[in-house]
């Protein structure tokens, strides 16, 4: 038996919409595969209940498919669906870790990034790669159509996820179709600005260079209570806040001292929205981490 732990990831960060990406040091999802002669899935764990095991609507399916290696395969969700923290990617990208080497198919990490994407058409229609390229690599990552390019780094985040739910389909219904040019050199500002921060671990850069004018606006209405949550956490000494993936998840970027208080004061606010929330105070971590044996 081999088990793969891979992390929940923020997806767009904003000014990268569909291209930027980060792994979260929590919460992960946990995937154990044997060996069969057709693959089975079972899931556990938070919002499972929402979670076909049928293979065909399932994404770790979709991958035991695309590696050809049908495969015994249990997911313990520590990340709940439907959050904006790239739950279908991280069943993805740990059953494209384990069954790589379940059957020694012998792909890198970053070609296991497009077999992991099968997943991600699957419920969402498009083979987007920008949760499951950070949930393999780990760190921050830049996906395009000619590939992704990754970086380590170190950058502590508190991402925050209300008891509300938003599926990605949707989310992508409310993308505008047209940009202004001035929106778009605003926004190749804040992304460059965004790069260099993550290459420094650097907060304050990372945070600024969050800012968007023409995809996250639209997405917010999905989320009640946004801006007052947004504006808690700024003021509790967040450096930048957006919507992670799709929503309905927050994600706040921050120095690691404020890091509490800033959790605290997201999920008061959305309380205060009538929302229930739960705040990980977490940061920017690695990728997917095989273990053998369950060791
Ligand atoms: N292994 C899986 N884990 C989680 N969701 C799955 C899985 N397989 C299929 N799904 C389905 O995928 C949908 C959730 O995916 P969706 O992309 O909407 O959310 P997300 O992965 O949390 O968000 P985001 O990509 O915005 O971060 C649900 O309908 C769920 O039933
Ligand atoms: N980039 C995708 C991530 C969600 O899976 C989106 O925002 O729609």
């Amino acid at each position: 038996m081999l088990t793969v732990r891979a992390p929940a990831t923020s997806a767009n960060l904003g000014s990268g919409f569909d291209v930027f990406g980060v792994a979260l040091g929590t919460p992960a999802d946990v995937v154990r595969v044997e060996r069969a002669s057709r693959t089975t899935i079972t899931v556990t764990g938070a919002g499972s209940q929402y979670i076909p095991e049928d293979p065909a609507k399932n994404t770790v399916g979709a991958v035991a498919e695309a590696l050809d290696a049908p495969a015994r395969i249990r997911i313990d969700k520590g990340v709940r669906p439907s959050s904006g923290l790239g739950s279908s990617a991280a069943s993805a990208a740990a059953a494209a870790v384990a069954l790589n080497e379940l059957y020694d198919r012998g792909r890198s990490r970053a070609e296991l990034v497009p077999v992991a994407a099968e997943g991600e058409a699957l419920v969402s229609g498009e083979a987007h790669a920008d949760n499951v390229a950070p949930s393999l690599l780990g760190g921050f990552t830049v996906v395009t159509d000619d590939g992704v390019t990754h970086v380590d780094a170190s950058v502590p985040v508190v991402a925050c996820l209300p008891e509300i739910s938003v599926s990605t389909r949707d989310a992508r219904g409310v993308v505008p179709d047209t940009a202004s040019m001035d929106e778009v050199v605003d926004t190749v500002g804040n992304a460059a600005t965004l790069t260099v921060g993550m290459t420094r671990d650097d907060p304050v850069l990372v945070g600024s260079g969050m800012a968007d004018e023409i995809v996250t606006p639209e997405r917010t209405k999905l989320i009640d209570g946004y801006e007052s949550v947004r504006e808690a956490a700024l003021e509790a000494g967040a450096t930048g806040v957006t919507v992670s993936g799709a929503g309905p998840g927050m994600l706040a970027v921050c120095h690691r001292r404020d890091q509490r208080a800033i959790a605290s004061a997201m999920v008061d606010a959305f309380d205060a929205a009538g929302v229930e929330s739960r705040a990980y105070q977490t940061a920017v971590g690695e990728g997917a981490t095989l273990y053998r044996d369950g060791a």
